[in-house]
């Protein structure tokens, strides 16, 4: 793995419709976590259809959801709840959701090309276990109650490789005591990155929390995806540019929520 700072100015892979990020943030913003675009290319048609169609059924209020939690968003039941964060194209999320079908999974992102993208398959496969956030993941976290999930899934979320950038970084201290505040015990976050930099970052963070244990024995345990991992767009611009990406598992710890 290698730091490649092109990756900020240009965080898309090429041949992505997409442009480059171009926000640096202003006062204007709201608090949170998510400094991309929001849009890119215009859809196709029944991208938009499905936008305006199947996006309200799918979708939901963070601030909506009761004391008996996410789980509570889907029908049929599910058996406990995972997140996505910045799913991009869908790809993991869609083939996890296809492997697990009594698990609930919400995906978040907001990025409206990417949430296109991933109502395709979702109607092509009749998935019914994902509700989709188009917005930003730290929103959506403060949202939900304490416990009320398996696992956070956070894969190549956009590296900030600029030291000024840093702070923009999804993982911060207040972001993973959030995280270990949602997730029930023994639940797991799994961080993947290809970026070296981002990877050391986490690790320091993760283990200065006393909530996370990182769970790599050896080093296959991180150097190789886990069992039955779906590859995304940006693990395959990664391989094909020569960059190895690290499988980070931390489980949440018993300690008091
Ligand atoms: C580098 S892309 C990776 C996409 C996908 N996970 C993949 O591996 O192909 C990072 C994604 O995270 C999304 N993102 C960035 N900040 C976010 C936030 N605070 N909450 C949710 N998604 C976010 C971006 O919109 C973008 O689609």
């Amino acid at each position: 793995m290698t730091v490649v700072v092109s990756d900020h100015q240009n965080p898309r892979p090429p041949g992505d419709d997409a442009a480059p990020l171009g926000r640096t943030g202003n006062r204007d913003r709201p608090p949170g976590s998510f400094f991309g675009r929001r849009k890119g290319h215009r859809l196709r048609p029944h991208q938009n259809d499905l936008v305006a169609q199947l996006l309200p059924r799918l979708g939901f209020d963070p601030a909506r959801i009761g004391p008996s939690g996410p789980a509570a968003l889907f029908d049929p039941p599910v058996d406990e709840t995972r997140i996505e964060i910045g799913f991009g194209g869908g790809e993991h999320l869609v083939a996890e959701a296809l492997a697990f079908p009594r698990a609930g999974f919400i995906g978040c992102e907001p990025y409206v090309n990417g949430m296109a993208k991933i109502l395709v398959q979702i109607e092509a496969h009749a998935i019914r276990n994902i509700r989709l956030f188009a917005g930003d993941a730290s929103q959506l976290l403060a949202c939900l109650p304490p416990a009320s999930l398996a696992r956070i899934d956070l894969i190549h979320p956009d590296p900030w490789p600029k030291r000024r950038h840093w702070k923009r970084r999804f993982v911060q201290d207040a972001t993973v005591a959030e995280m270990a505040r949602v997730l029930r015990p023994e639940g797991e976050f799994r961080f993947v990155s290809d970026i070296d930099d981002y990877c050391a970052w986490t690790l320091t963070h993760l283990a200065r929390s006393p909530d996370f244990l990182w769970l790599a024995e050896r080093s296959a345990d991180w150097q190789d995806p886990w069992s039955g991992y779906t590859m995304t767009r940006y693990g395959r611009k990664a391989m094909r540019e020569g960059r190895r990406a690290a499988y980070l598992r931390f489980r949440r710890e018993r300690t008091a929520v």
